[in-house]
């Protein structure tokens, strides 16, 4: 994949100046609706913030208070350590992509042309500008030489929200706004966005903030989560195994659900210590079909080269409990996080943002033909699992990071 011309930022670290700080910001419309009231939060640099709510809450507003396509009416935000209303809306914009639900492209032109907008707005030179939008295309999955010459009604909900990030990514911009951008897509292109959108992150590392009325999109995402209630009031900002494990409220354990727990099997990470050990038949495999029974070592779906992706330490347990389920045995092989690890950042350590652990790039991990399982999960094993995390969380922490080591303790 093309890079984006600018070194790939590292994690934000704790204590480092944040890159968006809201300080006591409200918004009083004219028709006296209160739609936020004394809000403050920072997001560090390279952070993706998902604001999740019901409906009306006010994540809309806030974020539209960042570009100042609305003015707070009380208290200061920073970008980049500047007042925004100290700073001319036209420059502050293009330091700030912006990408909405309706993608808002403009229909008389091609994609090519939607891409170059800001970049010409800018006087790029046309080879730079050329160059940009072969490299921002190529980076959103869109074939420059064919996709880039058609115009926005002849493509999918999906290629157009593509097209609406690569524009907004266009000028480089450190931060990005991100209103219900995925929402109008249906779920399947959805996920699939999802996770290419991750992937993206991984490499840019904008500062982004994400908003969405989707709590399962808001955990996959973010690598914190801010849940709002009406009138701007923040509930609770935290990492997403934290927001499922510790609601802060009674607001955010009603907003997460009494199916907190599955949720929390999305976030939660499968640890060496969950294993038994491996199978001895998918074990001593020695020919590249390993075990006896001519299929893989598993029991023919798991064959490799044809089967389902592998599991991997470090994946989500729902990924785990999937394949656990789709397949005809109760134990699943599971392979060390290294060798040929996912790019989904689950298989990665230290790497990644917490929602990157689902991402579905596994699909493509079918790994080499003679690497063996590290180990076995069972059903009381996966338990176990989840019963560790929630433990976790019981035990404590302050809220810093994801208590089951998400992205430290692998
Ligand atoms: N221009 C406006 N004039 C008056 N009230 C407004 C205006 N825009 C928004 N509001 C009100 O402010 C409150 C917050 O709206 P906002 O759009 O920020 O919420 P939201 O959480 O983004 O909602 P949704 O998820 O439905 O998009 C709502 O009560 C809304 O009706």
């Amino acid at each position: 994949m093309p890079t984006t011309g600018q070194p790939t930022a590292a994690k934000p670290e704790a204590g480092a100046d944040p890159m968006i700080s809201l300080v006591g910001v409200g918004r009083r419309y004219p028709d006296g609706t209160v739609a936020v009231r004394d809000l403050s939060f920072d997001v560090p640099a390279g952070e993706l913030l998902c604001m999740v709510g019901p409906s009306g809450c006010g994540k809309t507003t806030t974020m539209k208070m960042i570009n100042r396509l609305v003015e707070p009416t009380s208290g200061r935000i920073l970008v980049a350590g500047e007042d925004v209303a100290r700073t001319n809306p036209v420059r502050l914009r293009r330091r700030i992509g912006y990408v909405i639900q309706q993608v808002g492209l403009f229909g008389h032109l091609t994609v090519r042309g939607n891409v170059a907008t800001v970049p010409r707005l800018l006087g790029w030179p046309s080879t730079r500008i050329r160059a940009r939008v072969d490299e921002l295309l190529e980076l959103v999955g869109l074939d420059p030489a064919t996709i880039g010459r058609r115009y926005p009604h002849e493509l999918s909900g999906g290629q157009q929200q593509r097209v609406g990030v690569a524009r907004a990514l266009a000028a480089d911009p450190p931060v990005l706004l991100m209103d219900e951008p995925f929402s109008a897509i249906d779920p399947i292109a959805r996920a699939r966005l999802q996770a290419e959108f991750l992937r993206l992150q991984q490499e840019i590392r904008k500062t982004v903030v994400f908003v969405t009325h989707d709590l399962d999109e808001a955990i996959r995402l973010g690598d914190r989560v801010a849940v709002f209630s009406q009138g701007g009031t923040l509930e609770q900002i935290d990492p997403p195994a934290r927001i499922l494990g510790r609601p802060a409220t009674d607001f955010v354990a009603d907003f997460v659900g009494a199916d907190r727990a599955l949720r929390r099997l999305a976030v939660t990470p499968l640890l060496p210590a969950d294993l038994e050990p491996p199978r001895p038949h998918s074990a001593a495999g020695t020919n590249g079909a390993g075990g006896t029974n001519g299929a893989g070592g598993t029991d023919g779906r798991g064959a490799v080269g044809t089967g389902p992706a592998r599991v991997r330490v470090g994946a989500p347990l729902r990924q785990a409990l999937a394949a656990l389920l789709a397949q005809d045995r109760d134990t699943l092989d599971v392979y060390a996080a290294t060798a040929g690890a996912s790019p989904s950042g689950g298989g990665t350590p230290g790497g990644g943002v917490p929602g990157g652990a689902v991402s579905s790039g596994a699909a493509a991990d079918e790994g080499d033909p003679r690497e063996q399982p590290i180990g076995m999960l069972t059903p009381a094993g996966l338990h176990a699992a989840l019963r560790r995390s929630v433990a976790a969380d019981d035990a404590g922490g302050t809220g810093g990071g994801p208590s089951v080591g998400l992205v430290d303790g692998l």
